[in-house]
């Protein structure tokens, strides 16, 4: 009787281990093939043409991304509505719009700690432009950028501006958005999506966003109800406020805000349910979110000098 020696046994188990190892790598590549492809797809599809005599109101559209978006959307021939508190920005941008091609351009200013007002914005916008197609949801209150400093009334007041007017717009404007069969476009953050050091209270209010928005996106799947709902991951953006408040501590480039604005409202007239921008940064360290999040913890605390807070 042959005994087989030990020493082709160990051979078998090696090419075991490669082919195992090959095809891991050859499932991780078509995984990361079929997400870029999954992801990418539909942007291609978008015409300008899809937001001419569109109705769309705009927060916080005195300065940033908003008012990049305000612009695009102008260029494209949509009606403007904006919303800010700064009454001299506002007005700068209207006429600015309305030279760049809006059908019209109207504001209203005001500030969104007060529910009246953000209902008082959709009833205005409606009443000026004769219905709603799409509602962008932008503006941010005031917040710091540093250690959490214990003040639970910060948290509470940036939750009613940062959520509540959200949810107070969402509800007003939504009869209007059924008859037209519009969008909402919900602007967040990766803030709002992984745990982010010295945005505590900012980054409360944006995974709220989440909650609420992706609840709601359910529900009117059952209710049949053709409004779409587009929430926006972003990463960090040369906005003159997030560069004021974040440049020194964070060690990552800051993605160019004109081209952001145009990638949300592709995604939103696409009526995709997530838009990332800028895709790499947002997205891809998501992946890691439910798999290995103490690396993920990890790679995002590598992005901050935190001797710079430290210093403050
Ligand atoms: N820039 C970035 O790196 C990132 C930004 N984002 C998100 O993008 C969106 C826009 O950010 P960004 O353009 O950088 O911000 P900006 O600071 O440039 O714009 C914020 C807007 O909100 C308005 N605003 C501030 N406070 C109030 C208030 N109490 N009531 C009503 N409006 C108010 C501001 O105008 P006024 O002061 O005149 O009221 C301004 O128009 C936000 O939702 C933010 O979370 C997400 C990730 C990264
Ligand atoms: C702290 C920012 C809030 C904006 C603000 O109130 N600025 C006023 C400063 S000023 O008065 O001096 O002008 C945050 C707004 C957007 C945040 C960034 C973001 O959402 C993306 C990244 C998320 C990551 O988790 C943390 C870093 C971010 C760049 C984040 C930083 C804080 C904001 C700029």
């Amino acid at each position: 009787m042959c005994m087989p020696s030990s020493h082709p046994r160990r051979l078998r188990a090696k090419d075991t281990t490669d082919t195992m190892g090959l095809l891991l790598k050859l499932i991780v590549a078509s995984l990361g093939i079929f997400l870029a492809l999954y992801f990418y797809t539909g942007q291609d599809d978008f015409n300008p043409e899809m937001l001419r005599g569109k109705r769309v109101i705009v927060t916080g559209a005195s300065s940033g991304i908003g008012e990049q978006m305000a612009y695009h959307l102008a260029r494209m021939g949509a009606h403007v509505f904006i919303t800010a508190r700064t009454e001299e920005k506002l007005k700068k941008v209207v006429s600015k719009c309305l030279e760049l091609g809006a059908a019209t351009a109207h504001y209203i200013p005001g500030s969104m700690d007060d529910m009246a007002f953000a209902e008082r914005v959709v009833k205005e916008a409606v009443k000026s432009m004769g219905g709603l197609d799409f509602l962008i949801l932008n503006h941010i209150g005031y917040t710091y950028f540093n250690y959490f400093d214990g003040n639970v009334d910060h948290i509470r007041k940036l939750l009613e501006i940062n959520l509540l007017s959200y949810v107070t717009m969402t509800v007003t404007a939504l009869p209007m958005l059924k008859e037209s069969g519009g969008s909402i476009i919900v602007v967040s953050s990766v803030a709002g999506k992984y745990g982010s050091p010295f945005s505590v209270p900012y980054s409360t209010t944006k995974f709220a966003l989440d909650g609420f928005f992706s609840s709601l996106r359910q529900e009117f799947h059952f209710q049949k109800t053709n409004v779409s709902i587009t929430l926006c991951v972003l990463s960090y953006i040369d906005t003159d406020s997030a560069k004021n408040a974040v440049a020194s501590v964070i060690n990552a480039p800051a993605a160019p805000k004109e081209e952001c604005a145009l990638a949300l409202i592709k995604g939103g007239a696409l009526r995709q349910r997530e838009v990332y921008y800028q895709y790499q940064a947002a997205k891809i360290p998501l992946l890691l979110r439910d798999w290995a999040p103490d690396f993920l913890d990890y790679i995002v605390r590598k992005n901050y000098n935190v001797e710079k807070i430290d210093k403050q």
